[in-house]
């Protein structure tokens, strides 16, 4: 059994690693300041701090085996918005979280990456090698803390492990009966958004651009179940070695179109849901999908949950059971 701080814990990925660490049978703490996420949402069985990784030195000692970093501003529109408030939160709250990881002698250390730092691609499916070349500021952080964690490794020894999720997508019923999901607010993303229209919480669902040169004409992009994903961590932990940062795309390697996904939506809700087409939205590649290559030879990684339809029923189960 090991002992980890997990950041931004209280959110929609970290409360499902969350939840798959203390399965596993490992200590948890959660340090969360609660921006974005949601007390109720730490899984039963965890410490819960309130506050802000900028003062993780208060939390963090000898005690600890390593850190599961999910904390960070993630809305890519109030990104352009509001650069700095990203830059103080995303770099400068990483810094002094690895700086009191270093001075607590924690060293090991998982962080969220994103698919964001590749900006619009040269080449599907993005590898790890691909150029990052982000369009927003959001992506821009994320891989300036990538950097900063390659020059700790370097320098001192961190076993870093950076993954870099794509569309992450489902919810996580935990073995206590407990489920976990997506909870965002406001809410952008894409099948949260179809839901409300399922539900006649909003008029329709808008699709952002239908004439990008794909067979449908609408954006691609590559959908991983949120268990997935807490899996990987889990191996990545395992995988960490001193000196050395390991950076792995997490996706299922398959594309669904926004139209595929509408349609999936209504085959498992069994509900209409009108649509309308909109203009693109700016910085919107038309084609996001990761090779998972090395996420399977390095971290024996494969996704269990790749089918849409799949990921759709278990983020619907959720959005039913937080309705009730
Ligand atoms: N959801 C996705 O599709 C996706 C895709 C790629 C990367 N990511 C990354 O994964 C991580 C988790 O994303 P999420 O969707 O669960 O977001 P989320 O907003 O649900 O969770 C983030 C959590 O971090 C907390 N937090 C933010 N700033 C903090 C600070 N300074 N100190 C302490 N706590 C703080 C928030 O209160 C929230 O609970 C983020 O780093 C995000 O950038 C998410
Ligand atoms: O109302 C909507 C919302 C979204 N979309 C489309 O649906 C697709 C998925 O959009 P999301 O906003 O759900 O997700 P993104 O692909 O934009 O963003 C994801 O990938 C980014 C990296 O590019 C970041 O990592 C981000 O956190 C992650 O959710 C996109 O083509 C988008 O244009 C619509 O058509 N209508």
């Amino acid at each position: 059994m090991s002992k980890y701080l997990v950041t931004g814990g209280a959110g929609y990925v970290g409360s499902v690693v969350a939840a798959h660490l203390l399965e596993a049978g490992h200590q948890v703490t959660v340090l969360d300041d609660l921006s974005t996420g949601f007390a109720e949402g730490v899984p039963a069985g965890a410490e819960f701090v309130r506050g802000r990784i900028q003062d993780a030195a208060e939390v963090l000692d000898g005690s600890y085996d390593g850190v599961l970093h999910f904390a960070a501003s993630s809305q890519v529109g109030e990104s352009v918005a509001d650069p700095e408030k990203y830059w103080r939160n995303n770099v400068a709250g990483s810094l002094e979280l690895i700086s009191a990881m270093r001075k607590a002698g924690v060293r090991k250390l998982v962080f969220s990456s994103t698919a964001a730092v590749y900006g619009e691609p040269e080449a599907v499916p993005i590898a790890e090698t691909a150029r990052t070349a982000p369009t927003n500021t959001y992506g821009a952080t994320k891989l300036a803390v990538d950097h900063l964690i390659t020059s700790e490794a370097v320098a001192h020894g961190l076993a870093a492990v950076s993954l870099r999720y794509f569309n992450v997508a489902g919810a996580y019923g935990s073995s206590s009966g407990v489920a976990f999901g997506e909870r965002h607010d406001p809410e952008s993303h894409l099948i949260p958004l179809v839901f409300q229209a399922a539900l006649g919480q909003r008029p329709h669902i808008a699709v952002y651009g239908d004439d990008y040169p794909t067979p449908d004409g609408t954006c691609i992009r590559d959908y991983i179940h949120v268990a997935d994903l807490a899996e990987a961590h889990l191996l990545a932990l395992d995988a960490a070695r001193p000196g050395e940062h390991l950076i792995c795309n997490l996706g299922n390697g398959n594309g669904f179109s926004v139209r595929q996904v509408i349609e999936s939506v209504k085959r498992v809700t069994g509900r209409e849901i009108p649509v309308v087409t909109a203009e693109r939205r700016p910085g919107d590649p038309a084609v996001l999908v990761a090779s998972a290559a090395r996420a399977h030879e390095a971290l024996g990684w494969r996704p269990r949950r790749p089918e849409l339809d799949d990921i759709v029923a278990d983020a619907w189960a959720f959005t039913l059971e937080k309705r009730a």
